[in-house]
């Protein structure tokens, strides 16, 4: 197959014979109807049905192959179809026998009046002008919209099932009442003819296969003048181009879309080899928009996809923080996350960041979202953008997205019927490949932060169940004798008794106070992680307002001596100077009030048995 023969425009009478494209009679007519309007088919493809594509298209036996001589020119590139702008169906054409009300009324949106107007067209049958493309549009789709009850309980846990498909069916039955009803109050003949499935199976074919106005008809303002019937409206409307729109979906599929003032073209750059199917890219598109659109997915799909939709915002303080973050403008109220790589070990992963693998404005949000107040203190003081925050604050962040993914997956383990119950039929099939792609991405993400947390900032962060390993002393003391515990009432008004510090702090509590009093009296206390305690010590003293001495100033000893917490400072202080050997002087509810206050700030816990400090 060499270039394509030059266009052909109408035939002349006497030239009564096309060139056979297809044996299916009513693809043959589609296409006679196309180039006899002037556009344009390769003699290379050959168009058929398929049980899995529906109408496709391929490279016919009797053509060598197709190329498109492997210029990398788009100039040279090979047209495999043209439509002419006058087959193209669409708000501009043909003119919508629509009461004009109706069609410059800004309560009905521009998506209701394509539907209406494609409904019409279908209820006209042959006398529609388009009545060859419309007699072979598709009838019932895959589509979640067309799921039964049952089909959907297959979806459950996802987000098509946990609202996106219900949220759709209700925007679209809302457009059609409201356009009914303006239908009716204009006087418009057999409105009733326009019922719920004509307008849903309307919806689906724009869904499926149409193209945006602005990318087909060029801009929006010139083509506003040209169409007075729509009020000066330019908002974008989908458009159906016969032909061009027979081709099926490939991933990365290499075509050039070639709109121009007359027509719509494709064209290929790829060599195809005689037999094989003819595929059109319909972009980078995840199953998710696949199924909810077109009413398939593609297994292993290389641009796969999992939306995620936060509302959560931050508050008070941390809000105008987050005001003030650059990548405040990169928010998105859906950030589409894709398979995380599997990353490797780092000895101290200073080189990874979050952003290699998440949108930066959502990890951004959650530096802000899990800031604690003396992060919130320091950015407010200093350079709000300050990235990252903390060390604390990083690993804070990798627990909230892992947190998030990790209920997203447990949602959509819960409802997964997948592993259960065989598929019943196609939709279900289609609903399991989704999920799986769903399921894969969620998984790959909790991995890789799970590999981020074990990694990241190893130098400045010590475990608490490092820190015990060093301190025998401290480590039976706690085994032989319970932390002290006071009592509250929980919602119910029951009485609990609950540990007054976790087991994680009260190790970093007890290892700070004898290094910092260690390092403040010179008395060089040693310790196998005095790498860590020496920048932790250093800092917390180089820190105005940190250092013991200075939280001292303003203490006043009697208010503090009467106060519950007094009380609580006291146990601690009883319970750590009763470990043999461990401190060089015995410990104050000072020593404790402040010990406490800087591990709050600088420890997060990791798992439940593992609590980092943090430098
Ligand atoms: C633009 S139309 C393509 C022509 C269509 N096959 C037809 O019968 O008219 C898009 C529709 O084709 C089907 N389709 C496209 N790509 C597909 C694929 N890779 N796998 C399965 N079905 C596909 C889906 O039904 C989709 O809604």
């Amino acid at each position: 197959m060499g270039e394509p023969e030059a266009k052909r425009t109408k035939l002349d009478a006497a030239d009564t014979h096309y060139h056979q494209y297809s044996e299916d009679d009513g693809l043959q007519a589609l296409i006679e109807w196309v180039v006899e309007a002037g556009g344009y088919i390769s003699h290379g493809l050959e168009l058929y049905r398929d049980k899995i594509h529906g109408y496709s298209a391929k490279v016919a036996s009797h053509a060598a192959s197709i190329t498109s001589n492997r210029s990398k020119e788009v100039a040279n590139a090979l047209t495999l179809i043209t439509c002419p702008t006058t087959r193209i169906f669409s708000l501009f054409n043909p003119e919508p026998d629509l009461p004009a009300a109706f069609l410059q009324s800004s309560s009905i949106s521009q998506h209701a009046k394509a539907c209406f107007h494609l409904c019409q067209h279908i209820l006209l049958e042959e006398k529609s002008p388009f009545w060859p493309y419309l007699r072979l549009l598709p009838r019932s789709f895959n589509t979640p919209l067309y799921f039964t009850d049952h089909e959907m309980e297959r979806l459950a846990g996802t987000n098509l099932g946990a609202g996106d498909v219900a949220s759709r069916a209700n925007i679209w039955k809302q457009e059609w009442e409201t356009g009914l009803q303006s239908l009716r109050n204009l006087s418009m003949q057999d409105v009733d003819r326009y019922d719920w499935d004509l307008y849903l199976r309307a919806a689906t074919i724009y869904t499926s296969r149409s193209f945006p106005s602005k990318l087909v008809l060029g801009t929006p303002a010139t083509s506003a003048t040209q169409t007075p019937w729509l009020g000066g409206n330019v908002e974008s409307f989908p458009v159906l181009i016969p032909l061009v729109d027979i081709l099926n979906h490939k991933p990365n599929t290499k075509i050039i879309w070639e709109p121009m003032p007359s027509s719509f073209s494709l064209k290929t750059t790829e060599t195809l080899s005689i037999g094989a199917q003819i595929f059109n890219n319909y972009g980078p598109k995840a199953n998710e928009e696949l199924l909810m659109g077109y009413g398939f997915v593609i297994l292993d799909n290389p641009v796969d996809s999992l939306a995620m939709k936060f509302t959560v915002a931050p508050r008070g303080p941390a809000a105008e923080i987050w005001q003030k973050r650059k990548s405040k403008e990169k928010w998105a109220p859906v950030f589409y996350l894709s398979k995380s790589a599997r990353s490797e070990a780092h000895e101290d992963a200073k080189h990874i960041a979050l952003e290699n693998d998440w949108p930066d404005a959502l990890v951004d949000l959650f530096r802000v979202l899990v800031a604690n107040d003396y992060e919130i203190q320091s950015l407010q003081g200093g350079d709000p953008n300050q990235t990252p925050v903390s060390t604390r604050n990083e690993l804070a962040v990798a627990i909230g997205l892992r947190a998030a993914i990790t209920q997203k997956l447990s949602i959509l383990r819960k409802f997964d019927k997948s592993t259960t119950t065989p598929q019943a039929n196609d939709r279900e099939k289609l609903a399991d490949v989704y999920r799986q792609g769903q399921k894969d991405i969620m998984v790959s993400k909790i991995q890789n932060l799970d590999d981020f947390i074990k990694s990241y900032a190893l130098g400045r962060r010590l475990s608490s169940s490092d820190c015990l390993a060093q301190h025998s002393g401290l480590a039976s003391h706690l085994d032989e004798h319970p932390i002290p515990s006071e009592e509250y009432y929980d919602e119910d008004g029951s009485s609990v008794q609950a540990e007054i510090i976790t087991k994680g702090e009260l190790v970093h509590l007890a290892a700070l106070l004898r290094e910092y009093f260690a390092r403040d009296s010179g008395s060089g206390n040693t310790s196998q992680n005095n790498g860590f305690w020496d920048k932790f010590v250093s800092q917390i003293m180089e820190t105005p307002g940190l250092a013991f001495a200075e939280t001292q100033q303003d203490v006043d000893v009697n208010e503090m001596e009467e106060s519950e917490e007094q009380q609580i400072y006291q146990s601690l202080a009883d319970y750590c100077n009763a470990v043999p050997g461990f401190f060089e002087k015995p410990l104050t509810t000072a020593h404790i009030s402040w010990a406490w206050g800087i591990v709050r700030m600088k420890c997060i816990d990791l798992t439940e048995d593992d609590t980092v400090l943090t430098i």
